[in-house]
């Protein structure tokens, strides 16, 4: 109880953050609102006096609030919080300066812990609405949910900031300009002690170009990620000028400024590989401690699956393993680990878009059984579903499929292909940073045969209303 009244007294005293969402030149209706909920994009949920459903930024459910209303549809309202009325007592001083502003984080006025108990309803919601699952999965998904709580703060191993030759940081809210920041709460501590370089930087190469005549107007966007040896690369992931004919002039003086070699190589700690090192344009996981979280509970399920072959005296001689949107192929060996753990022979296939992550891929699982195929995954379950109809009996099934695919996710073709090119007995993990697509995608899977069996939500994304969720679903098992 005195936890809540704290929150309560901290909150009264710095009215700020909302206030300055509030532009008074412009006159919108105001209205006093209690909400009754919360919508997946963390907004509160409320019902306007004209019975429109409301939902409004930065206020929590079960608050009133003085609201105003600054988006109308026939059937909806967008609206900000002016002032609260009654708060939450999960409500708390927003713990970042740029709060206001910044369009990064959407529930810092909303308790750490707290926000994490609202993604998992979010999630469940988003099974029975997106996905459609029916209630006996619903009900099973309710059970075994594992929602695991990730560090909240300097999280980030890799952010993007914005630069336009005065502001550095990230985009404001609904807005194209920058909000100029000198830390930032959710990236790491050693990206922030970059921010002072960058700036300096930047704005030392933005001048030297415009002194120069290559370019009057530049926009660019840095990225910075990380590595487990204490290093932080920097990347140019964006470059416009007004001055095309002049761009590659106008990028070897910013690479000049920020000492940016490409070659440069981003070195990670891997669970069971010796070294893993990949090229600056591979994806990567952003929360510092997920790697070695995901690949433990995929590790877990690989084992499980895999074991029991062996209880079962199965004659199976070889395994075959896919990572479908490998990247530069964190998972991609794995079940060959899992494998020689107990003297099964898995030989394993990942398949990635971008060349630099195969690269890196090959390089990382040099001298095992794992072969890193450059191809767009559609594409690719479609060429192996042909191959199979074309010669069912010589077709390798798959037993063990890990699937990280992008927040589109793979869509209900390549799923329902999926589920014919996977042998009768075998393992699908599905690990989503969208639920949406994953509640549609997984869906596939229950009608095909498969059976939930672990399910967990990590909150990687704190502060913001992002999450990842990790789906193991097995057929043919028990
Ligand atoms: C969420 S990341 C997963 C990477 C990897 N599992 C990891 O943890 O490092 C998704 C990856 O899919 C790749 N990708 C996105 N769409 C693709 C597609 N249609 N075909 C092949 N790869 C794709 C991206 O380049 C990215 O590396």
């Amino acid at each position: 109880m005195q936890y809540h009244r704290n929150r309560q007294k901290s909150f009264h005293s710095k009215k700020s953050h909302l206030k300055a969402n509030h532009n008074p030149s412009i006159k919108h209706e105001k209205e006093t609102l209690t909400s009754y909920a919360m919508s997946t994009d963390g907004k509160a949920i409320a019902r306007s006096e004209d019975g429109i459903i409301v939902f409004v930024k930065d206020m929590i459910e079960n608050e009133t609030a003085k609201v105003e209303i600054v988006h109308k549809k026939s059937n909806f309202k967008n609206a900000i919080a002016l002032k609260i009325e009654n708060p939450s007592p999960h409500r708390v001083e927003p713990p970042c300066n740029y709060i206001s502003k910044c369009g990064g984080c959407q529930l810092q006025h909303i308790a750490p812990e707290m926000q994490s108990v609202f993604k998992s309803r979010w999630f469940f919601e988003t099974l029975k609405r997106i996905g459609k699952w029916d209630s006996t999965n619903i009900n099973l998904s309710e059970k075994i949910l594992s929602l695991i709580y990730l560090k909240k703060e300097h999280y980030r191993r890799r952010v993007r900031f914005h630069f336009n030759g005065k502001d550095l940081g990230f985009k404001e809210n609904n807005s194209n300009n920058i909000v100029d920041i000198s830390h930032c709460l959710i990236s790491s501590l050693k990206i922030n002690e970059k921010i002072a370089f960058l700036k300096d930087n930047l704005s030392k190469a933005f001048n030297e170009i415009q002194e120069k005549k290559f370019s009057r107007q530049m926009e660019c966007e840095i990225e910075l990620t990380e590595c487990d040896d204490e290093k932080v690369v920097l990347n140019i992931a964006q470059f416009n000028v007004d001055q095309e004919p002049n761009k590659e002039i106008c990028l070897t003086i910013l690479e000049k400024y920020l000492t940016i070699q490409n070659e440069q190589i981003i070195h990670l700690k891997h669970p069971e590989l010796p070294r893993f090192r990949l090229k600056k344009q591979s994806f990567i996981q952003p929360h510092m401690d997920c790697i070695a979280l995901y690949y433990q509970h995929i590790k877990e399920a690989a084992d499980e699956f895999l074991k029991s072959f062996i209880k079962s005296k199965s004659e199976k001689k070889q395994f075959i393993a896919w990572d479908l949107y490998s990247g530069a192929g964190i998972f991609t060996a794995l079940p060959y680990f899992a494998g020689k753990r107990f003297d099964l022979n898995v030989q394993c296939f990942g398949v990635e878009g971008i060349k630099e992550a195969i690269d890196s891929l090959n390089n990382n699982c040099k001298n095992l059984p794992v072969t890193g195929i450059i191809n767009n995954v559609e594409i690719f379950i479609d060429k192996e579903f042909k191959k199979k109809l074309e010669q069912p009996e010589n077709y390798k099934e798959v037993d063990l499929l890990i699937l990280d695919p992008p927040r589109a996710g793979s869509g209900i073709e390549a799923m329902q292909k999926i589920v014919e090119l996977c042998s009768k007995k075998s393992l699908v993990v599905y690990l989503a940073c969208d639920p949406a697509s994953f509640a549609r995608d997984t869906r596939v899977l229950l009608e095909g045969g498969f059976r939930l069996k672990n399910l967990n939500l990590f909150d990687a994304f704190g502060h913001t209303v992002h999450y990842e969720v990790l789906g193991c679903f097995e057929r043919g098992n028990g």
